[in-house]
């Protein structure tokens, strides 16, 4: 099979599982060769290939034999692309496809010889979410908006004494935090296969703590979450109000702090500001070191860009983009890192289909849809954010029930620049404010508005933020 014919199945394939999957699994496959009816293709670890061979073998399978009516079987081997440094587990891998399993198990833990029972028994409790073998500190570009979350992460992954318990991760959507936490536990498990490190998203925790109380287990979840050595909840915001998940996960979070073993959560917003999670979770979330992702800068997401490029670059070194592409994308999609990815993967895809060097012509061509959503969307959390920190007072205090003037005032220029910087409804903004009701906004809105005309400082104050948030 041609790399022209491998990019046709990938490009297939890329329609057929959707974007996540495609760039989760398939866009780091390489093909290697055909052998007697056998298509061989690299995967990045053994544990990528067999997470690939039983999710999506078939799948595979089925597009590799339209274009080669030889193929019958897959074999999975490990291959890296040429700058590919992502951790690879113990295991080498060979294996051909077998009708696909249940959902895939697991976190990264110790090598399966040296397993325990207890570590067993978690596994199969347990179901959590692979590891994306390309969340690796390698892969993670650096710059100012993430640097300091990048360096605690680091420090908790070196596996050493616990410093901060916990480390809590926190930012808006696609900004890192899950490829964080994922490159800490790959890195753990280089640094300290000895540790059990247990990765899961809240929601997975709480569906298995449902499943625990249905199965009358409940005793063993407890025991079984208290032998782990780093415990990583991601996305801690979803059990905030699921009032017997949010005890239990005290409880398990006190046991193991009282153990000193390491914790590591993340959250759309900082602990103090998820009003719906109970206060005693809140307060104790907030002992260690809090860190927040900030929205990437054009720097940052330029840097993320070329970073992309070059990887794809090692596994297709035909490619060929024109100057300016990344400038022109780094500028127009400023939402999330998630979108960017997406945008270059679907570019890849096409200029690889239809044969064409990625010009800016094609690039807007081929990203009309995502370049037009993309149009700079201002949020109110970022407005929040900004007018907090403007004025030097916490988010608590800007979203919390406070009325002196000093938390006041600025949420009242945080609700007035909400109205005018967002779509949002007046009930919206209230809601986002801590639930108040859309007549405050009202009230503050018309407060500010009246204000402007009468203290200059209070409209030097609003034009400043507007034009930082409109930056
Ligand atoms: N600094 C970075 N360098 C390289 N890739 C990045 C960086 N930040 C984010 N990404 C990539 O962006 C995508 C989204 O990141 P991730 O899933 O970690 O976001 P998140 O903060 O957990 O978002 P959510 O709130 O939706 O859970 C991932 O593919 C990740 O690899």
């Amino acid at each position: 099979m041609t790399k022209d014919q491998w990019g046709a199945v990938k490009a297939k394939l890329l329609q057929n599982v959707g974007q996540n999957n495609y760039r989760n699994w398939i866009e780091p496959l390489i093909f290697d060769r055909t052998e007697e009816g056998t298509a061989v293709i690299g995967a990045p670890n053994s544990w990528a290939g067999t997470y690939v061979a039983r999710n999506f073998g078939d799948l595979i399978l089925g597009e590799v034999s339209a274009v080669n009516s030889e193929v019958r079987r897959l074999e999975f081997i490990v291959k890296k692309a040429a700058n590919d440094n992502a951790p690879e587990p113990a295991r080498p891998a060979q294996m051909e496809v077998e009708p696909v399993s249940s959902a895939q198990t697991v976190t990264a833990t110790k090598p399966a010889a040296a397993q325990s029972p207890a570590k067993t028994a978690l596994d199969t409790m347990l179901q959590a979410a692979p590891l994306d073998p390309r969340f690796t500190f390698d892969r993670f570009v650096v710059g100012k908006p993430n640097e300091l979350a990048h360096a605690a992460a680091r420090r908790v992954a070196e596996g050493g004494p616990v410093t901060f318990n916990p480390l809590f991760l926190y930012g808006g959507v696609g900004l890192g935090k899950t490829h964080l936490m994922h490159a800490i536990a790959w890195e753990l498990q280089t640094n300290r296969p000895d540790l059990t490190v247990v990765y899961l998203s809240a929601e997975q925790f709480m569906y298995r703590f449902v499943q625990a109380i249905r199965e009358r287990r409940t005793m063993d979840f407890k025991s079984l979450f208290r032998t782990v050595d780093v415990l990583m909840v991601d996305d801690v915001q979803f059990i905030a109000g699921k009032d017997s998940t949010q005890e239990e996960f005290f409880h398990t979070f006190n046991a193991l702090v009282d153990q000193n073993k390491q914790i590591i959560i993340s959250g759309d917003r900082a602990p103090g500001e998820m009003t719906d999670m109970e206060e005693r979770i809140r307060s104790r979330m907030q002992c260690g070191l809090i860190v927040d992702l900030h929205p990437t800068d054009y720097e940052l997401r330029l840097g993320i860009l070329q970073s992309k490029v070059d990887t794809h670059r090692a596994q297709y070194p035909d490619l060929k983009m024109a100057p300016g592409v990344l400038e022109f994308l780094a500028h127009r999609i400023s939402t999330n890192v998630r979108v960017l990815e997406g945008a270059l993967t679907r570019l890849f895809a096409f200029s690889s289909l239809v044969g064409r060097e990625i010009t800016l012509d094609l690039t807007q061509e081929c990203l009309a849809d995502i370049l037009r959503v993309s149009e700079r969307k201002i949020t109110v959390e970022e407005i929040q954010r900004k007018v907090a920190e403007h004025y030097n007072i916490r988010m608590s205090d800007l979203i919390g029930p406070k009325r002196v003037r000093t938390y006041a005032r600025p949420r009242q220029v945080a609700m007035y620049l909400a109205k005018i910087l967002t779509a949002r409804s007046l009930p919206e903004i209230g809601r986002r404010f801590g639930g108040r009701d859309h007549t405050t906004v009202i009230h503050g809105v018309r407060r500010i508005e009246e204000l402007k005309a009468q203290d200059g400082q209070i409209a030097e104050d609003v034009e400043m933020l507007r034009r930082a948030l409109e930056a």
